[in-house]
């Protein structure tokens, strides 16, 4: 599906993703895992940027219109597939087929409020729910999520991860839960300081693996302070 070679990536000439290998399958659920600054977000941007055609990417930014309803920006994941007449003419008067898809999406996500809600009123969780029925609704083969569940509670958060992995052939996604990635996954990448360290089946780790994996990385940051 992708074939990352000897990616290096960099921001103002301080470089974050450092001569990154990896081929990525179609098929496969892979999880992406790595402290705070290792080049995560860095590297899935850089993914969608190669596959946009066909994957939907939930950004940590989320990028949801404050003053729109909720209803609208889960809609804003069809724009592209409807002309623009038929989206000014929705945005105004919402038809009753997209009405409905969207009403039955917020069903699966948990969304119990109206779907007129202004998004300036929901929570951080709901938020994000509302950011990962837009990529949903994309309907595309691949979902690239950037810690699309991180603020919901672990067990709507696992339901949720299920849903996604059900609906797309083909997900990859940046994760601190060490037993969300286990339990959702095939496949785990671990990157450290825009490196990637760890490529494993998910089914070869547990948790003390990736706990030593997460370990190691500290106590590499404190040596360095
Ligand atoms: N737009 C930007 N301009 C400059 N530096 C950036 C920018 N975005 C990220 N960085 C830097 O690149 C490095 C990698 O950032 P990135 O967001 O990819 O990390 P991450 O692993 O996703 O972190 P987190 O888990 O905190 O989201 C960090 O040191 C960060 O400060």
């Amino acid at each position: 599906m992708l074939v990352i070679d000897r990616l290096s990536l960099d921001y103002g000439g301080r470089e974050v993703i450092k001569d990154l290998s990896v081929v990525l399958h179609s098929g496969q659920k892979v999880a992406i895992l790595g402290a705070s600054g290792a080049g995560k977000s860095t590297l899935l941007a850089h993914i969608h940027r190669q596959l946009k055609d066909t994957a939907a990417l939930c950004a940590q930014s989320q990028g949801l219109v404050e003053n729109l309803s909720l209803y609208h920006n889960i809609y804003m994941g069809a724009l592209g597939r409807h002309h623009g007449l038929y989206n000014l003419a929705n945005l105004l008067w919402p038809f009753k087929a997209p009405l409905a898809e969207v009403n039955a999406l917020c069903r699966t996500l948990e969304l119990e409020m109206s779907p007129s809600t202004l998004v300036s009123r929901l929570s951080g969780g709901q938020r994000q729910r509302v950011a990962i029925g837009r990529a949903l609704y994309q309907h595309q083969p691949i979902f690239l999520g950037d810690e699309p569940v991180s603020a919901l509670d672990p067990a709507m958060a696992d339901r949720i991860i299920r849903h996604i992995t059900a609906s797309h052939a083909t997900v990859v996604m940046v994760l601190h839960n060490r037993h969300q990635a286990l339990t959702h996954f095939d496949r785990i990448l671990g990157l450290k300081k825009g490196q990637l360290v760890l490529d494993a089946d998910a089914s070869a780790l547990t948790l003390a693996d990736l706990d030593a994996f997460y370990g190691d990385v500290e106590k590499d940051d404190v040596v360095k302070c």
